[in-house]
């Protein structure tokens, strides 16, 4: 279940799920009830409870769990936005499940609570937070007390994972049938806290109706396309990749990226080095090979012979002219292609000339990894990409606008294709934000699509190792030991 669904898509399946037969009342009674079984996880004793309720269905939510929190015995007030009264549709109805009293949300303090269940607002928050609700909010992050938010915390937007006005910080989030963009996406996640997917019985071939284009990254997504040695397989079948390298004095980011190469399961590997680094490389290099290559014209010698298969252009190899007919050669040559650092900035501003690459490049995959800055320079011009709301929808953007699949990093990388697929990544530890990371993961995606891995399951692989290479060397991790590692993560994934 590695699809997230939208606010929209939520409601959607919802809205067919009722149409099917089961009663909005019932989805939301087993709302209620998976939210009631997490508070009551782990619990021993009576528990002092505040269930706050908002003004739709998220606050119906809470008026479901009160009623079943109170009825296994524990103290349980609700104060809610509006009186329920004022409730319409499933809201009114389970309000009218809660025999105690209901007072009002403004004003309300956390003294003496032990447990505080966020229902104001779920899927349907439509604006900023303002008085006197930010105060509540104010109240529940300054209390001591074990936080649980119905669908997602308030104040956080579903789709996108920005904090509107303020939002709650829960401990624990009980959201339905599927994930929502915005408990992945920063700074959502962490407000969420753990997240729990209840199924409420919205069937799998609801969503799939629904052609969901967003997922978690995970290896569910892709590790069926993998590629696997084979026992009869040799080096020339798993591909070739080239490196190009920076002139003597910055050589290292492009050795990073081809160490991480032939980790990733490239059978060759060749760094394609000014003369001028040619010994210095060497020097530095065993089972990776070194060719003088001096510039765009001798790149396209190289690219006659038509083994090597895929090129990491950009980590350290200088930003301008040269760099950018490098990439236009490559291209040309009809080789897989990812495009780092330099390489990217050298089409600042330039985003007509980099859709010219991507195209001439076809059918062969293009990979752009930029971080945020680099992403600005490319595409802060684009259409599509100023007016989008979410870094899901900016990564979007702008693999429809370069025809490129976009990789845009940080803590929530998104990978995000062309063709309108996206995945979130959330498996990046913070120590992974270290110099030359980066070169690392344009390397294992270039190795991956030398062994011709399809190319958004190619991106979203390398990013998913990148980050569980992280994890699990642990603190102090620099780039160098990120190769390292990937033994270790393929064996998880080839079980
Ligand atoms: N049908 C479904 O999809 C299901 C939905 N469920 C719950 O229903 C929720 C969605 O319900 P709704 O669509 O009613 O939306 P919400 O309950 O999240 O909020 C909508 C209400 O809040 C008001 N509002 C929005 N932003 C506000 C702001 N900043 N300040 C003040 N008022 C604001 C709106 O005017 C509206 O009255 C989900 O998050 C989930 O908890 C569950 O009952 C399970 C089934
Ligand atoms: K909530």
């Amino acid at each position: 279940m590695l699809e997230l669904m939208t606010c929209a898509e939520m409601a959607a399946a919802d809205g067919r799920t009722i149409a099917g037969g089961t009663p909005g009342i019932v989805l939301m009674e087993r709302a209620g009830q998976a939210v009631a079984e997490r508070v009551l996880a782990g619990v021993a004793g009576p528990q002092r409870i505040a269930v706050l309720c908002g003004p739709g269905n998220n606050g119906g939510d809470g008026f479901v769990v009160a009623r079943l929190l109170a009825a296994a015995g524990h103290d349980v007030a609700v104060h809610a936005l509006v009186p329920p009264d004022r409730l319409t549709g499933d809201a009114a109805e389970a309000a009218r499940g809660w025999q105690g009293e209901v007072l009002p949300l403004a004003g309300w303090r956390a003294d003496g609570v032990d447990i505080i269940v966020d229902a104001i607002f779920g899927a349907g928050l439509a604006r900023d937070i303002a008085a006197p609700l930010d105060a509540v909010i104010a109240a529940v992050n300054a209390a001591s007390a074990q936080v649980v938010a119905v669908d997602v915390p308030s104040g956080i937007d579903g789709d996108t994972g920005t904090v509107r006005g303020c939002a709650v910080r829960a401990d624990e989030t009980v959201t339905f049938a599927r994930r929502k963009p915005g408990h992945l996406l920063l700074p959502g996640r962490e407000h969420c806290g753990r997240v729990h997917v209840a199924d409420i019985g919205i069937a799998d071939a609801t969503v799939a109706a629904l052609d969901v284009r967003t997922a978690a990254n995970a290896p569910g997504l892709w590790r069926d396309k993998l590629p696997r040695p084979d026992a009869a397989g040799h080096k020339y079948k798993r591909g070739h990749l080239v490196v190009a390298s920076g002139g003597p004095a910055r050589t290292g980011a492009a050795r990073l990226a081809a160490r991480a190469g032939l980790r990733a399961g490239a059978g060759l590997v060749t760094v394609a080095s000014p003369p001028a680094a040619v010994a210095i490389n060497a020097g530095h290099l065993t089972a990776i090979m070194v060719r003088a290559v001096d510039g765009a014209e001798q790149l396209a010698d190289l690219l006659t012979d038509a083994r090597f298969s895929a090129l990491v252009l950009g980590p350290a190899l200088g930003i301008g002219e040269e760099t950018r007919r490098m990439v236009e050669v490559a291209a040309a040559a009809r080789r897989h292609l990812v495009l780092d650092a330099d390489a990217l900035t050298s089409f600042s501003n330039n985003l007509a000339g980099l859709w010219q690459v991507v195209t001439s490049a076809a059918p062969a995959g293009v990979v752009l990894t930029p971080h945020e800055g680099e992403f600005a320079r490319l595409f802060g011009e684009a259409g599509g990409v100023a007016q989008a709301r979410s870094k899901l929808e900016r990564a979007r953007a702008a693999a429809a606008a370069s025809g490129a699949v976009v990789v845009l990093k940080g803590p929530d990388t998104v990978i995000a294709a062309p063709d309108g697929r996206a995945a979130i990544n959330e498996n990046a530890p913070p120590w992974l934000a270290t110099a030359g990371t980066g070169d690392v993961l344009a390397g294992i995606i270039g190795g991956l699509m030398a062994q011709e891995m399809p190319t958004f399951v190619a991106a979203c692989a390398g990013v998913w190792m990148h980050g569980a290479a992280a994890a699990a060397f642990g603190p102090g991790l620099i780039a160098e030991d990120l190769p390292e590692m990937l033994p270790q993560v393929w064996r998880t994934l080839l079980d």
